[in-house]
């Protein structure tokens, strides 16, 4: 027996989540610190569940002795009405990924967002964020164009099928970054924007198995755009591969993936995890442990194994 102070039980609540690699993630990391640690997909789709029930699977959790939970599509806003507390980060972005459960109150989080911020700087290091189109303003998109504009975007334009949805996000933005020019355009104007552009992002699912194809016509796309994609079931999506021949200087979603994964876990344990081995542990699951970077000499011997580089996200 452990009790809730002694052991971790965690949980991911989203729909179609059962082949997320993020639980793998927590539990090996947890593995590596000695930590007891449990972290279980909650598939809404498997229980039949619709996303307004994630308020009643928090209660059920916290009653059930679980320390934190997950939360991924469609809930990341539904569960923002059931939090007692929220981080001003996430408040400001209006999506929580992350919701820890303390002395019986829920206090929710966004990963994504400092997840990417993270990634980004490591995968795509020195380029400049300048002026950027998104396409996609949703729960992830949500978080991204948060992150871009922390980073110092100076013009951002969100692309999104649900035009209501992308000019909501960018008045939003473009009040709280008031020296940024932030916008919500079609995606016929969103041609000329591409073409004005540092770097392009897909927080769309467009490219995921299940919806495969990129959001925009990649021919528009040139050598000194750096292009960054969300998508990490597959990690090399068609937008990834298509950057990728033409020379951009691309981020895949692994790095984000990982990103939110490291400070989900710190805030859920208060233990520091190693972001490297994380990264190195992710791209073994998706069957890229060939990531070529280097790991320290010092580094246990079955982390030698791999030619890779510590820090990197
Ligand atoms: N790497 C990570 O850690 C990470 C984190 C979160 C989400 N994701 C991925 O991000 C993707 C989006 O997830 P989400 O939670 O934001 O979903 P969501 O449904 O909240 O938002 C997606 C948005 O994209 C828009 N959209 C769909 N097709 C479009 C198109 N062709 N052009 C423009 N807009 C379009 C939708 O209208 C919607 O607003 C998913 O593939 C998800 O797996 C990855
Ligand atoms: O890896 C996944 O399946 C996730 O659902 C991705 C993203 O939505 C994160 O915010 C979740 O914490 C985990």
């Amino acid at each position: 027996m452990s009790t809730r102070n002694e052991s971790y039980l965690v949980g991911l609540i989203g729909d179609g989540i059962t082949q997320s690699l993020t639980p793998p993630m927590h539990e090996a990391e947890a593995d590596r610190h000695g930590l007891r640690y449990l972290y279980r997909p909650v598939d809404l789709g498997v229980i039949g569940r619709p996303g307004t029930s994630v308020g009643d699977l928090l209660r059920a959790g916290r009653d059930l002795g679980f320390n934190a939970f997950n939360i991924t599509h469609p809930c990341k806003q539904l569960v923002l009405e059931h939090l007692d507390e929220i981080d001003p980060r996430a408040e400001a972005i209006q999506a929580v990924n992350t919701v820890l459960i303390r002395e019986g109150k829920f206090i929710g989080y966004n990963t994504d967002c400092s997840g990417f911020t993270t990634g980004f700087g490591h995968g795509l290091p020195g380029v400049t964020v300048g002026s950027v189109v998104q396409f996609g303003s949703g729960g992830a998109g949500s978080a991204v164009a948060e992150a871009l504009l922390s980073l110092g975007a100076q013009r951002l334009c969100l692309v999104d099928v649900d035009v209501a949805r992308a000019a909501e996000r960018a008045s939003e933005l473009a009040a709280r970054y008031p020296d940024a020019v932030v916008e919500a355009v079609t995606a016929e104007r969103a041609t000329e924007h591409i073409a004005a552009a540092d770097g392009v992002v897909n927080a769309t699912p467009v490219g995921m198995h299940h919806h495969p194809g990129t959001p925009f016509d990649v021919g528009l796309l040139r050598p000194e755009h750096w292009v960054a994609d969300v998508i990490y079931l597959p990690l090399e999506t068609p937008l990834v591969r298509a950057a990728r021949a033409l020379g951009c200087s691309v981020l895949d979603g692994g790095h984000m993936a990982v990103g939110q994964a490291v400070d989900a876990f710190a805030l859920i344990t208060g233990v520091a995890p190693d972001s490297a081995r994380m990264r190195r542990h992710f791209l073994e699951l998706t069957g890229q442990g060939d990531d070529a970077v280097t790991v320290p000499a010092s580094a246990p011997e079955g982390e030698r194994n791999h030619e890779k580089q510590e820090g990197v996200l």
